[in-house]
């Protein structure tokens, strides 16, 4: 379970997130919604510790800002730009298993889970969008973490990629990880999430199920209509 409770982010005198408060109960999915420069990711490097904020942030009970290393230790993250080494995929991920003190297997067991068993042996720097994805994917698995947060994670992808990550993601919630994902794709909300926050200009707009915003357009051209009004929302926040 990830709670976020009256969340504020200042960076000087601008206020880039204002009183955020929703919540990610264990096991279900949770999208925050928003166009570009939304609050969306400086929410996400807020729960994983990674910027200072105002309010107050647990997962599974730590707080975030006193039990930060507990807490992410806990969190598997998939950032919007995966950087990648000078070595094959195979190499990257042992590595990955060394640095977490888990066994060498789980880099095969991994490669294979994410559908990138055929190309270990590649540089990960030849890896198209869609790979870099799901190697990115197998990287936050390393350590098989409770909880996943991913930034944009098919942003730049085509359709087919986008799809095949998605499988992926929707397949990791049926295991029971709780996943915390930022997106403005109308496609991945709708497969992947039980529950959307709409952000706009740091602030929870609206929240609720995916369905509400069924009537957007799958393809996210020609959207977005956040309007509330009528619709199941609870707002301003996740009760
Ligand atoms: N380090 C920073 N210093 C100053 N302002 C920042 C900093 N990081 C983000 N911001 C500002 O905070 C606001 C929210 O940015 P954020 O990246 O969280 O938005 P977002 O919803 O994730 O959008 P995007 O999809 O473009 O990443 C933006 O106005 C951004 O310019």
């Amino acid at each position: 379970m990830v709670e976020v409770e009256h969340l504020t982010k200042r960076y000087g005198r601008f206020v880039a997130v204002s009183d955020v408060s929703f919540r990610v109960p264990a096991g279900s999915a949770v999208a925050l919604w928003g166009h570009n420069g939304a609050g969306k990711t400086t929410t996400l490097r807020c729960v994983l510790g990674l910027a200072s904020f105002e309010g107050r942030i647990t997962v599974d009970g730590l707080d975030v800002r006193r039990q930060g290393r507990e807490v992410r230790r806990r969190i598997g993250y998939v950032p919007q730009h995966l950087a990648l080494y000078d070595m094959t995929v195979s190499q990257i991920l042992s590595f990955f298993c060394g640095l977490r003190k888990v066994p060498p297997e789980r880099a095969h067991e991994l490669l294979e889970w994410v559908g990138l068993g055929g190309i270990g042996s590649r540089p990960a720097g030849t890896l198209s969008g869609g790979m870099r994805q799901r190697l990115a994917v197998a990287l936050a698995l390393v350590a098989d973490p409770p909880v996943l947060v991913l930034d944009e994670p098919t942003a730049n992808l085509d359709a087919r990629a986008r799809q095949d990550l998605l499988d992926l993601l929707v397949a990791l919630r049926r295991k029971g990880h709780t996943i915390l994902f930022a997106s403005h794709r109308p496609g991945e909300v709708l497969d992947l999430a039980d529950q959307v926050i709409v952000m706009e200009d740091g602030k929870v707009k609206a929240s609720g199920p995916p369905q509400a915003l069924a009537r957007l357009d799958r393809s996210g051209v020609g959207v977005v209509d956040f309007e509330p009004e009528g619709m199941p929302w609870t707002s301003p926040r996740l009760a």
